[in-house]
């Protein structure tokens, strides 16, 4: 099993030693599991739960003042699941494996996803806030009228953040992608970025895996994961594939974001526009 997993493309993290550490044991955890869609599950389950990476715990909080959760997976046989807009839900990436493997969806939204992760034993009513990220909220002066204009220009004004996870995992030629979030500060209740879109947050084919991060409404405009395993299937190393990806987003939008690549024989590549990017990748025989 070999794994690449990364914790957001953004602005330099003022804590990258602990940030690294958690990475690591991410890529390592997932190392462990029999399959690849196991093994970025898990690897983004250990991001979910450390309080420092927006996703599960510690996630962005929307314009009401509730963290919700998106995530989706997809595997290279295209098998695909996908879960957005929970509220309480931490383990949002074994809820997108569920939809994945139990039902006839690629996507479930909002309250039926939160009642379809109960049904298989995911836990819900999690506080998915942390003392940073309560702090953070106490700090902002959100609208708190009707007024959809004035809400709006608030929201335009503070919409941003990153530290979304995602993992890519290949073994014996199978392969998975999953990525995880919380997805970004300050958004209307209700968005979701491209993180449980596929083709935008997440792709796979028997060629290879992507998982992106950055400004999310961008990544789903390029559907950046797809335009970057395309890259793969035309011949291209994960490392081209990549960067070509992340250029052409520099291209046609304003966006900044990041992608991690994984090919059918565990060669890996990432690319970012943004300040940092922190990866980590593991191997297990
Ligand atoms: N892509 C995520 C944010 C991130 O990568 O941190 C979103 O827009 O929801």
């Amino acid at each position: 099993m070999q794994l690449i997993v990364h914790g957001g493309a953004g602005s330099a993290p003022d804590d990258p030693e602990s940030r690294q550490r958690a990475l690591d044991e991410a890529a390592a955890t997932g190392t462990g599991e029999p399959t690849p869609a196991a093994a970025v599950v898990a690897a983004i389950g250990v991001l979910e739960r450390a309080p420092r990476f927006n996703a599960g715990v510690g996630g962005a909080i929307q314009d009401d003042g509730t963290a919700r959760t998106d995530a989706g997976i997809m595997t290279d046989e295209r098998e695909v699941g996908a879960a957005c807009s929970m509220p309480g839900v931490r383990d949002a990436g074994r809820v997108a494996r569920a939809v994945m493997n139990e039902t006839p969806h690629v996507l479930v939204a909002g309250d039926h996803a939160v009642s379809l992760a109960e049904g298989f034993g995911v836990e819900t009513e999690v506080d998915l806030t942390t003392e940073r990220t309560r702090e953070r909220w106490d700090d902002l002066s959100p609208s708190d009228g009707n007024d959809v204009e004035e809400r709006l220009a608030w929201v335009r004004e503070q919409f941003g953040g990153s530290d979304t996870v995602g993992a890519v995992a290949v073994d014996d030629g199978e392969i998975a992608a999953a990525t995880s979030t919380g997805g970004r500060w300050c958004a209307l209740a209700g968005r979701v970025g491209d993180v449980p879109q596929v083709g935008s947050g997440f792709y796979a084919t028997p060629a290879g895996g992507a998982s992106a991060t950055g400004a999310g409404e961008d990544i789903a405009r390029m559907t950046l994961s797809r335009l970057a395993v395309e890259r793969l299937e035309a011949g291209d190393g994960p490392e081209t594939a990549a960067e070509h990806a992340i250029d052409e987003l520099a291209t046609e939008t304003d966006g900044g974001a990041g992608i991690i690549v994984l090919d059918d024989e565990g060669r890996v590549g990432s690319a970012y526009n943004t300040e940092a990017m922190q990866t980590s990748t593991a191997k297990q025989s």
